[in-house]
């Protein structure tokens, strides 16, 4: 979409990187990166530094829109804070999609959703803001995510599973259909979710159970 906004890139790390690669090949025009430092992931591509903080006065939230470049690590909300921190600003996130993923027509994507390479997002699935559908995970059919959700690497959510705002599923777990995950619980990686998880739990393992973190 050559007629869309520049955009600034938040964040310099890994998840930063992937973002960069996947607005490349959205050919978004980037203006640059925020992040505490210049990083050694942005110096191949050479995207310039714009320094530690956004200024609106030189970036207008109007003329520009952002992506989450910081990733949905495990019991960190620093993803969420800084995307509520910029919608505070008046700045808003593009939604973006890898020309390599496939996501159904009728599934329903909120702002400053990242659908990855690989990704299958299925019909009347519905994502919440500023989650990330990582790479080769699918959702099926009339699953529903909430925000600021990290579903990770080759996950699978089978049909009907509702997940709550700010919960990461692990690299490579399944939850089978119609499974309920309340918010800010984490499903450790390599798990088979069988029985729904209330909020604020971790639950690891095959079949998995709940683990004090
Ligand atoms: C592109 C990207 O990189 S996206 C990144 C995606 N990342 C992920 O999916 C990672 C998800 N995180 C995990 O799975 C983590 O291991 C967690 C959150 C489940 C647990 O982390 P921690 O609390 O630090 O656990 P820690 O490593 O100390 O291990 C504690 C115990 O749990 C076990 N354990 C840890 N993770 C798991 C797991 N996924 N399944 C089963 N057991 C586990 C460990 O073997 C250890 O057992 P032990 O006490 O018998 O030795």
């Amino acid at each position: 979409m050559v007629d869309s906004k520049p955009i600034i890139l938040l964040g310099g790390g890994g998840h930063a990187l992937v973002c960069l690669d996947l607005l490349i090949r959205c050919k978004r025009q980037i203006i640059g990166y925020v992040a505490l430092t210049p990083t050694e992931q942005m110096e191949k591509p050479l995207i310039p530094f714009l320094g530690n903080e956004l200024i609106a006065d030189a970036y207008p939230p109007q003329d520009f829109e952002l992506v989450n470049g910081v990733g949905g690590a495990v019991g960190s909300s620093r993803r969420q804070h800084l995307f509520e921190e910029m919608k505070r600003q008046g700045y808003s996130f593009a939604t973006l999609i890898h020309d390599h993923a496939i996501v159904a027509d009728s599934a329903i994507l909120a702002e400053g959703v990242q659908v990855m390479a690989g990704a299958v997002i299925q019909a009347g699935a519905l994502i919440g803001a500023n989650s990330v559908i990582n790479t080769r995970a699918s959702v099926d059919h009339e699953s529903w995510i909430g925000a600021h959700t990290h579903v990770a690497p080759g996950t699978t959510l089978c049909g009907g599973v509702h997940v709550g705002n700010g919960v990461l599923i692990g690299a490579g777990s399944t939850v089978i259909q119609s499974i309920s995950i309340g918010e800010r619980s984490v499903v450790g990686a390599g798990s088979v979710v069988v029985r729904n998880v209330p909020a604020d739990t971790l639950v690891v393992g095959v079949p998995a159970k709940e683990r004090t973190r």
